[in-house]
This record gives C-alpha cells, sequence and structure tokens, in this order.
C-alpha cells in the first residue's frame, strides 16, 4: 500500500510507527544509529485520555532528544491503532506545513462521525462534513460573508453589543461570564439573522446553541464513545444494556436539530411578512429567489450555514474571553500595561474603536496571547487523509484520521519565545514571532476556522473595552480579602476554563 517512492530522510527517523517495523525491509530503509525507537503506544487502550496534547508534546520532546533531533523543528509524527483506526498525531510546525497546508488536497477530509453525525444530527454543520461538493457549497456560502472586507460588515454590531456588555457587566459584575455569553450570542444571532428573539439571557435559542455545542465537546473528542471506533454499534437498540450512548444521542440530537430549524423558519416567516432585518441569511435567500436555476437544495445549505455559524460563533468566543479574564487574574501586570495603553490612545475621553487597532498593539498581542496560552482547540479538529501519502519515511494510510498538536505548536519557543506557562503578549512585540491565529489556533489549511477574522474582532473589541472601563481582580472573601480562583481546564475536543 506505498506510494511508489517514498521520500527517505537522511538517518533522522525519529520514531518507527508500529507498523513500519515490518515495513522498513520493502522500502530499502534502515533503523537509524544509536539507540532504536520504541513504538511508544500501542492501541486504543494507551490512549491518554486526558490532556493528551501535553502527553504527546512530552513524548515529542523525550523521543526528541533520544534520537538527537537538534532541529528547532523535529519531524514528529506519532501513531496510534484504535481498532484498525490509524490516529496520526502531528507535533511540529513542519509536519503541519507540509501536510495541511502544502498537501491540503489530500488532508482536508473529515472521518465519519457515528455519535455525532449519524446519531446526534450534527450532519448539517460544516465542521463534520466530508470533503467534496456539498462542503465546499456550504463553506462558498460561509466564506462569501465572513472573507476579511466582508467581516468589516459586522463591526457596528459588535461596537452595539459590545458597549452593552459594558452596561451589564457594571450593573452585575459577578455574573460576567453570563454577560459575555449574552453579547457573543446576541452579535452572531444579529449577524445570521436570529437577533429579533433575543429577549433574555434564557434565550430558547442560545440555550439550544449551548446544549448542542456542549454535546459536541463531549461526544466530537475522540475515544469518548466506543461507536465511534466500532461504527456498527450504532445500530444496537437503545434497551440493550451498554447501549447507554443511544438514549443519550436521542437526547441531543433534538437541541441539535432544533437549533437548525427553528430560527431559520423563523426568519423565513419574518421575510414573508416584511419585518426581517438584512442579515446572512436574509441576503442568501433574497439572492436564492432571484436565481432561476438554483439547484434544489441550494435552501438546505444556507440553513445549514446559518446553523454552523451561530454553533461556532458564540461559544468559541465566551470560551476564548473566560481564559483572558482568567488570564488578567492571574497577571495582574498585564492588565496594567494594556489600560496603560489604551488610557494613553483614548485619554480616557471615549470608548474604543475599531479605527484605534493601529494604535493599540498590546491590547492585540493580550488576546492573541490568550488564543496561544490555552487554545481552545489544543488538538484543532482532525483532519482525514483522503488518499496514502508517505511523508519522511512514514506511511500515512488513506482514511488515516489526523490532528496537529496546536497546543504544542503554540509552545515553539522558536516561534514564541520563552516562559511559554507565562500570559505574556509582550512576546509578540518582538519581530519574528508568528500570529497564534496562523499557527493552529484557528486551525489549518482548507478547513481553517472561516469565522476567524470575525471572531478576531470580536475578541478585540471586547478586551479592549472591558478593561478600559473595568479592573478585573480575585473576588474577595467576607473579610475582603481576596482570593485567588479555583480553577481547571477541562479536557476533550474544547479545553477550557471552569472555576
Ligand atoms: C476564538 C474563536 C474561534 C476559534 C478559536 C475557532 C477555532 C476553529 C478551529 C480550530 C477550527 C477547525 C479548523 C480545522 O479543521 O483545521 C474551526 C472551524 C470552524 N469554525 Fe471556528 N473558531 C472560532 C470562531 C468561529 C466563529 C466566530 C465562527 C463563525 C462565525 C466559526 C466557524 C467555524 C466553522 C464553520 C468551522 C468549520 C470549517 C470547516 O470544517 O471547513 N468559528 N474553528
Amino acid at each position: 500500500r506505498l506510494l511508489s517512492k517514498p521520500r527517505v530522510p537522511k538517518g533522522e527517523l525519529v520514531h518507527i510507527f508500529p507498523y513500519q517495523n515490518s515495513l522498513l525491509k520493502e522500502l530499502g530503509l534502515r533503523l537509524p544509529p544509536g539507540p532504536s525507537p520504541k513504538p511508544i503506544i500501542g492501541n486504543a487502550l494507551d490512549m491518554p485520555k486526558y490532556f493528551e496534547w501535553e502527553t504527546y508534546a512530552k513524548y515529542a520532546k523525550q523521543y526528541g532528544k533520544h534520537n538527537n533531533i537538534s532541529s528547532k523543528e523535529s519531524p514528529f509524527i506519532f501513531y496510534l491503532d484504535v481498532f484498525g483506526t490509524p490516529l496520526v498525531f502531528l507535533n511540529s510546525r513542519r509536519m503541519v506545513h507540509e501536510l495541511f497546508e502544502r498537501r491540503s488536497s489530500n488532508y482536508s477530509d473529515r472521518t465519519t462521525f457515528p455519535m455525532v453525525v449519524d446519531l446526534m444530527g450534527f450532519g448539517w454543520a460544516m465542521g463534520f462534513q466530508r470533503y467534496g461538493e456539498w462542503w465546499r457549497r456550504h463553506r462558498r456560502a460561509m466564506h462569501n460573508k465572513f472573507h476579511p472586507s466582508a467581516a468589516e460588515a459586522y463591526k457596528s454590531i459588535q461596537i452595539k453589543h459590545t458597549r452593552d456588555l459594558l452596561r451589564r457587566l457594571h450593573k452585575a459584575p459577578e455574573d460576567f461570564i453570563k454577560h459575555i455569553r449574552h453579547t457573543a450570542g446576541a452579535i452572531i444571532m444579529e449577524v445570521v439573522g436570529y437577533d429579533i428573539h433575543i429577549k433574555s439571557e434564557n434565550d430558547p435559542y442560545i440555550h439550544a446553541a449551548e446544549e448542542a455545542m456542549n454535546a459536541a465537546g463531549e461526544a466530537a473528542a475522540p475515544g469518548r464513545f466506543m461507536v465511534d471506533m466500532i461504527p456498527w454499534m450504532k445500530y444496537i437498540p437503545e434497551w440493550v444494556p451498554g447501549a447507554s450512548f443511544k438514549k443519550q444521542a436521542r437526547i441531543w440530537r433534538k437541541y441539535i436539530l432544533d437549533m437548525a430549524d427553528l430560527p431559520f423558519e423563523h426568519v423565513k416567516a419574518q421575510m414573508a411578512n416584511g419585518t426581517a432585518q438584512p442579515s446572512f441569511t436574509s441576503t442568501h435567500l433574497e439572492r436564492l429567489a432571484a436565481t432561476n436555476d438554483a439547484p434544489a437544495d441550494a435552501e438546505q445549505v444556507i440553513k445549514n450555514t446559518a446553523a454552523v455559524i451561530f454553533a461556532g460563533g458564540s461559544d468559541t468566543t465566551v470560551k476564548t474571553l473566560t481564559t483572558f479574564v482568567l488570564a488578567m487574574v492571574l497577571f495582574p501586570d498585564v492588565q496594567k500595561k494594556v489600560q496603560e495603553e489604551l488610557d494613553a490612545a483614548l485619554g480616557g475621553v471615549r470608548l474604543p474603536e475599531f479605527e484605534d487597532m493601529t494604535a493599540l498593539p498590546y491590547t492585540i498581542a493580550a488576546y492573541k496571547e490568550a488564543m496561544r496560552w490555552h487554545p481552545l482547540f489544543p488538538m484543532g479538529v482532525a483532519h482525514a487523509a483522503t488518499q496514502d501519502d508517505v511523508i519522511d519515511g512514514y506511511f500515512i494510510p488513506k482514511g488515516a484520521i489526523v490532528f496537529g498538536n496546536s497546543w504544542f505548536l503554540l509552545r515553539e519557543e522558536a516561534d514564541f519565545g520563552p516562559d511559554m506557562e507565562k500570559f505574556d503578549p509582550g512576546r509578540f512585540m518582538e519581530s519574528g514571532r508568528r500570529d497564534p491565529g496562523q499557527t493552529g489556533a484557528f486551525g489549518y489549511g482548507r478547513r481553517v476556522c472561516p469565522g476567524r477574522y470575525m471572531a478576531e474582532n470580536s475578541l478585540f473589541i471586547a478586551v479592549a473595552s472591558i478593561l478600559q472601563n473595568f479592573d478585573i481582580t480575585p473576588a474577595r472573601d467576607s473579610s475582603g480579602k481576596e482570593v485567588m480562583p479555583e480553577y481547571e481546564w477541562t479536557s476533550g475536543f474544547f479545553s477550557y476554563v471552569i472555576a
């Protein structure tokens, strides 16, 4: 199953995959000099269940040393066999660039998701769709309204709701997460065209989106549900002992389908009676109505894309901002510096605008540092290989699920400077530093997050507005003493802070 002429590195094989041992002779390869690299992980049982990105990063370092790899970007690649499904983990920027960017036509597929798509009903979400024409149509519908200059159109919506956030924070600062969530939801709903429904923090659409996203977070982590490894299990009836995942999927499914259907139907009804505001959904639908030869499923593409924007666009921003708030508590000096910059630029007489960005490099660096310090998707979102491939002598079979270890990439000293655990926006003030948004925080290649321009705008205006007007400090106990928050990072598809 090997391609004709694999590229063979000069004595630099760092890790022989378990299955490669048997292929070495066939390839005419020899083991590199020095202690033989051992297979690190053999099967599903050895798979780290929690914070796997740290484990893989540790292996990468450990085996790099073991193999005397001097390069700053070791060609690290790990392989796991999970009941016959090959999982490949890329632990270097060079590898990620080579596969996801340069060979993107082969690494832009997704795997099947028996739990999330077949059972839970997430097939409408572009992020889970297989690479091909159906996905491309969704991606085009989104790109059309989210490329950098299209995202400009949303700035006034972002400003409006961020100002409202300041009022809410002023009134009840202790509910800051609730307010941030409300704001992110309000922005994305107005962009998509669902804004008419926001009546309270308990808005049913925001609630459905949160439930659905929490479900995705739980269910999409590799190895979380056996049915993803043994797909025929999806046919087991719900009453069979051990099939509780089916019941769980059924409960989640309602939220997931409602989330796509209900608000879309409502926008259509609003358009029919002339009360709809211009939005992603209404402008796409209007254009569709004016097209004579549109395919029959064109409306479904609009509905699906509106839903995925709604789904992907709020929780991601909320969780990144929550990480930022924690960082401000833990690193008060950074907070002071951002505030000094804001005061110098705005003179304390007006609120920040997007036009101020050029005068606020440290503020920009601060939100970028939040994406680097603790990326929301530490292992990105897995891509899949369409065809067999070989890289540096490693064979990657067709169908392999390929992860980029973004967490590790965002901790490369060569790219971001020293003291990786420190929240230090100052690192971006040095020349030659990489942008986290282009180093895995938004994923890779043709599947890179299409909402990234809008997301960065939301982060910037929120960070600038909040820190210009508030100090973020630890809470105080009854005697007035500051108490540092207890917090932990979740593990799974997303990793975010819970306090
Ligand atoms: C800080 C906020 C955000 C982060 C950290 C983030 C991160 C990501 C990542 C890591 C991926 C996977 C890329 C890959 O497969 O390599 C992704 C995909 C995606 N994101 Fe975002 N995202 C954010 C905000 C948003 C927003 C605001 C939207 C919508 C407006 C959005 C919509 C999507 C969609 C639709 C996909 C699927 C793309 C595809 O599979 O082709 N994201 N995002």
